[in-house]
């Protein structure tokens, strides 16, 4: 019998650590071999089930990267740019595939990323559910259907803690109507209006933020004409949909050459 693939989970106190090291445990699927933190967090030395109020896991919380995924065959890693980058090097030393679902990166970021992933599998996507990658693909097709006369719209709305915007996901979306409409997002997006901005231009691509409360995330495309409105809606309700698809995401990649992927490949979408 072949043995499950061991996942370290980064961020573990995190909102999305600590749901992802709740999916690892009962899926049946893989094994829990290391949980990081930041240095200086309270977790670290202690057992990460306990921290998180329950039975013991068996696994202590480490600031050490180099040590945890030198024993994993996975990484799943929900941080911050700065960190993703870091891990995204010691992951592709170790042969770990690295799962990455951190938004706000920079083109920096990106660029360090795909070094990595010369050397080992990442899977990279600002969002990991099922039904936002299939919106993403319904977007590029409505978009690559309909003229400039519609014009595309994102609006996506998270929870007051988030810091960055626009998010992963509308990124995801907003390229996706681009790459349909045969731009690039760089050339279309128009994003945070305020003041007297002038009309809308045509065949931009306009981004919308709204940040409050426990929204998990709630994303709109937008394709407004004269007389008629298309809107395509993804609501999630549960982060389990993104912990479940980085689970499924870091067991695809088991048996995939290096390279830099996304949740469309994993999908087969
Ligand atoms: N791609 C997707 O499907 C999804 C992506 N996200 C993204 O995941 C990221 C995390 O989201 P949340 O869990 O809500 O944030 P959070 O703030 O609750 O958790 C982040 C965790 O990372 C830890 N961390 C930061 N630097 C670290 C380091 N150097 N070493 C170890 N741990 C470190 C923090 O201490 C914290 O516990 C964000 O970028 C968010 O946008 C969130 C949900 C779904
Ligand atoms: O920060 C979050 O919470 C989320 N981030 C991702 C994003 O930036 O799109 C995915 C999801 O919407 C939740």
């Amino acid at each position: 019998m072949q043995t499950m693939p061991g996942i370290v989970v980064t961020g573990a106190s995190g909102r999305m650590g600590q749901m992802l090291i709740r999916t690892i445990a009962a899926s049946g699927k893989a094994r829990l071999v290391g949980c990081l933190e930041r240095p200086g967090h309270a977790w670290l030395g202690r057992d990460v089930g306990e921290c998180m109020g329950g039975a013991p896991l068996g696994v202590r919380v480490s600031d050490d990267p180099l040590e945890a995924f030198a024993q994993a065959q996975g990484v799943i890693d929900f941080t911050a740019p700065a960190a993703t980058v870091e891990f995204a090097a010691l992951a592709a030393q170790a042969r770990a595939v690295h799962v990455i679902g951190t938004t706000g990166l920079e083109p920096g970021h990106i660029a360090a990323i795909e070094a990595a992933a010369r050397h080992a599998v990442i899977v990279r996507a600002g969002n990991m559910s099922l039904g936002v990658n299939l919106l993403v693909r319904l977007t590029q097709k409505v978009a690559q259907a309909l003229d400039a006369d519609w014009d595309i719209e994102v609006v996506e709305a998270h929870h007051r803690m988030k810091v960055d915007a626009p998010s992963g996901t509308a990124l995801m979306l907003g390229a996706a109507a681009a790459e349909g409409r045969g731009v690039t997002l760089d050339q279309a997006m128009v994003s945070g209006r305020h003041g007297i901005t002038g009309a809308r231009e045509r065949g931009s691509i306009g981004f919308s933020a709204i940040r409050g409360g426990d929204i998990v995330g709630e994303h709109d495309v937008i394709f407004a004409a004269d007389g008629e409105r298309i809107v395509l809606r993804h609501l999630a309700t549960d982060r389990g949909i993104f912990a479940r698809g980085a689970l499924r995401a870091v067991l695809w990649g088991q048996d995939q050459k290096p390279g830099h992927y996304d949740m469309i490949d994993v999908l087969g979408l």
